[in-house]
């Protein structure tokens, strides 16, 4: 095996394409550092496990489905304890800061990084920086014990505070190096993992002894690379009552119709798995997948045929369908207008024409309703892993890494994995086609019977849409899919 990178990327060769995408380590800067044996090898509560500490030489594939004479492919450094340490424990001093919007499990996270930190390792001095990033120079800190997270999980938001905006990075890392702090977990979603590779830069600038992990959150499950984020799932089954509600009032007025509203700006996870899960949605609109209201094959044409079919139906819609700003929030993310209200508005004017049916419409708009709960069963045992890998990279002296599922296993990935693109529904993949084959709705485009060329396309259009959905639309459209647009 051979291998180069100092910085990024830092990657290993070996036989048969085999890439490791490996993270960085302080001894890439700092030489000659102490070792420890491993704490955890005298832990009653790991004594029966196996082997206490996973292989250097274990990794994670990138892409699980491989062909018989293919390339092995990127893989990645599977999270665990190693043998050896680079902090003693009263060595450590910790701290744990939540940025960008809430998200189910950001209090599980909190709380396992802290009893982790303690009870694996024997750290005590763990602080909690508030208000997200601009607490490190703005606000005092906090101590954290395990006896005070012990019931943070059960409650919603962030026992910490989050923020957005004020990522200064130079006054961040001042703020790290006068406090002492040699070990940094940020929790956040591709902006807090964005401002965390840049405190790592810095941190490495300046030859610190000091580690930066991310632990990846985000409601829209919006990261790419880990299988999903934490508090997704809480967040898809929260919205059941909201789409179950809608259903209800639309079935019981006539020709009713409920209009439910879900986060997602720029990408459609929450609306499309609410609505799989659901199965009483009729529609279900995401940014990734173009529509038209007017004329045929359009939305209101389908209306139509729902209230004449069924007396009733169920709309489900992304807050990022509109795409029309209103202005961007201090993060520089676009604010987008309300897309429930639009589109209530644009339905409602649109039977309100003469000759047209009397409707009845419900919007709901859970908006925050389904961000702010604690994180259920699942979730929490998912922030559980999420933390306590933290943990062990850091104590083993990895840094500049974001913690993560890939094909279900855990490991530890680049940051500029994670914030190079976001991840989006690929609406030529066969979750959608399942969407669309539950509601039963339009395409909103004209379908051919693909040839060679199209495959090619279509191929394409996937490639594609991992960057910018307009350009995987627009790739579509070229390729496999008959050019016009309906109507
Ligand atoms: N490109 C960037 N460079 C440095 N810091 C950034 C960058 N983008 C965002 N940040 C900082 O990261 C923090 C959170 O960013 P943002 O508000 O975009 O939320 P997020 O982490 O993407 O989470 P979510 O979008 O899921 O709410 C903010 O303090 C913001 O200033
Ligand atoms: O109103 P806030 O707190 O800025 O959050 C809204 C945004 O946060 C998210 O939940 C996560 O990015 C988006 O879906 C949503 O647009
Ligand atoms: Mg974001």
């Amino acid at each position: 095996m051979g291998s180069f990178g100092d910085t990024q990327p830092k990657l290993v060769y070996g036989d048969c394409g085999y890439v490791l995408d490996d993270v960085p380590h302080l001894t890439d800067y700092l030489l000659d550092l102490p070792t420890y044996p491993n704490p955890l090898q005298n832990n009653p509560s790991y004594a029966v496990t196996k082997q206490y500490f996973v292989h250097d030489d274990d990794t994670v594939v990138q892409k699980a489905v491989q062909h018989k004479d293919g390339e092995r492919g990127i893989h990645f450094r599977r999270q665990g304890p190693r043998q050896k340490v680079y902090f003693e424990p009263d060595e450590v001093k910790a701290c744990i800061v939540t940025c960008g919007g809430l998200c189910p499990g950001l209090n599980t996270v909190v709380r396992e990084i802290v009893c982790g930190l303690d009870y694996m390792y024997g750290v005590k001095n763990i602080l909690g920086i508030e208000g997200g990033y601009k607490g490190f120079y703005a606000r005092n800190t906090i101590n954290l014990t395990p006896k005070s997270v012990n019931h943070i999980h059960k409650r919603g938001g962030t026992v910490l505070g989050t923020s957005r905006g004020g990522h200064i990075t130079s006054k961040i890392v001042d703020s790290i190096q006068d406090r002492g702090i040699n070990q940094v977990y940020i929790i956040g979603g591709d902006g807090t993992q964005k401002g965390a590779s840049l405190i790592y830069e810095e941190v490495r600038r300046r030859g610190l002894k000091v580690v930066v992990a991310g632990i990846p959150k985000t409601i829209d499950n919006d990261i790419p690379i880990i299988d999903k984020s934490f508090g997704f799932d809480t967040a898809v089954e929260e919205a059941q009552r909201a789409i179950n509600s809608a259903h209800v009032e639309a079935e019981s007025a006539e020709n009713g119709i409920g209009l439910v509203k879900l986060m997602g700006r720029h990408s459609g996870f929450i609306a499309m798995y609410a609505s799989l899960a659901n199965r009483d949605v009729d529609c279900c609109l995401i940014p990734e997948s173009p529509f038209y209201l007017e004329g045929p094959g359009g939305l209101f044409e389908f209306i139509e045929r729902r209230l004449k079919d069924n007396g009733h139906m169920v709309l489900v819609i992304a807050e990022g369908v509109a795409d029309t700003m209103d202005a961007i929030d201090p993060s520089g993310n676009k604010i987008l207008k309300d897309a429930g209200l639009w589109m209530a508005e644009r339905i409602k004017d649109h039977f309100a024409e003469p000759n047209k049916m009397n409707i009845n419409l419900k919007y709901i708009d859970p908006t925050y309703m389904i961000r702010a709960i604690p994180a259920n069963a699942s979730d929490n045992i998912y922030c559980t892993l999420l933390a306590q890998s933290a943990v062990h990279g850091v104590m083993a002296g990895f840094t500049g890494f974001t913690v993560g599922p890939v094909n279900g296993r855990h490991c530890y990935i680049p940051f500029r994995h994670i914030t190079e693109k976001q991840n989006k529904v690929v609406i030529t993949d066969r979750m959608w086609a399942r969407l669309l084959s539950s509601t039963n709705q339009p395409s909103f485009m004209k379908v051919r019977i693909p040839t060679a060329e199209d495959e090619e396309g279509k191929k394409r259009a996937v490639e594609e849409n991992c960057k910018d959905d307009k350009r995987a639309t627009e790739a579509m459209a070229n390729g496999f899919l008959v050019g016009d647009l309906a109507g």
